[in-house]
C-alpha cells in the first residue's frame, strides 16, 4: 500500500474529486493547510509597515491506495493539479505497511479497497 498527499491549488480541488469516480478509488481526506514552496507569497503595505505574506492556503489529499492503483491515482492528480506556473503543488510518495477496517477488522489490501 501507498501513501500519496498532494498539495494542490484550492480552485483545483473540484477536479481531483472526480478522481475517486474515474479511479473507482473507495477513500480520501481534505485538508486546508498553509504553506509555501518555489511559490513564494507576496508583500503587502499594512499601515505603513511591509508584511510579507509567506504562507499561502493550499489544500492537502491525502490518499492510501494499493501499490496497483498508485501510479494511476500519481498521473491523474498530476494531470488534474497542472497549470505550467509556479504554485501547482507537489505529491509526496510513501509505503504503508497496513491498514484496518475497523467494522469489519479486514486487513492490508482489503480494508482499502
Ligand atoms: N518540501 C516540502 N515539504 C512540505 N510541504 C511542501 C514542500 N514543498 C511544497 N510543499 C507544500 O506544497 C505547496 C505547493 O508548493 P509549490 O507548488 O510552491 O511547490 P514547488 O516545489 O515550489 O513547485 P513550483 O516550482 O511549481 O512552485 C506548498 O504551499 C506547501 O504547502
Amino acid at each position: 500500500m501507498k501513501k500519496i498527499e498532494a498539495f494542490i491549488r484550492p480552485e483545483k480541488l473540484e477536479d481531483i474529486k472526480e478522481i475517486m469516480d474515474e479511479l473507482k478509488l473507495n477513500g480520501l481526506s481534505i485538508m486546508q493547510v498553509m504553506g509555501c514552496g518555489n511559490q513564494k507569497g507576496w508583500t503587502e503595505f499594512v499601515r505603513g509597515a511591509e508584511v510579507d505574506y509567506n504562507f499561502l492556503t493550499k489544500i492537502k489529499i491525502e490518499l492510501f491506495v494499493t501499490d496497483d492503483q498508485s501510479e494511476a491515482v500519481i498521473s491523474a492528480i498530476t494531470r488534474k493539479a497542472y497549470t505550467g506556473e509556479y504554485g501547482d503543488g507537489k505529491i509526496f510518495i510513501s509505503d504503508i505497511q497496513d491498514a484496518v477496517r475497523i467494522r469489519t477488522g479486514e486487513r492490508g489490501d482489503d480494508a482499502i479497497k
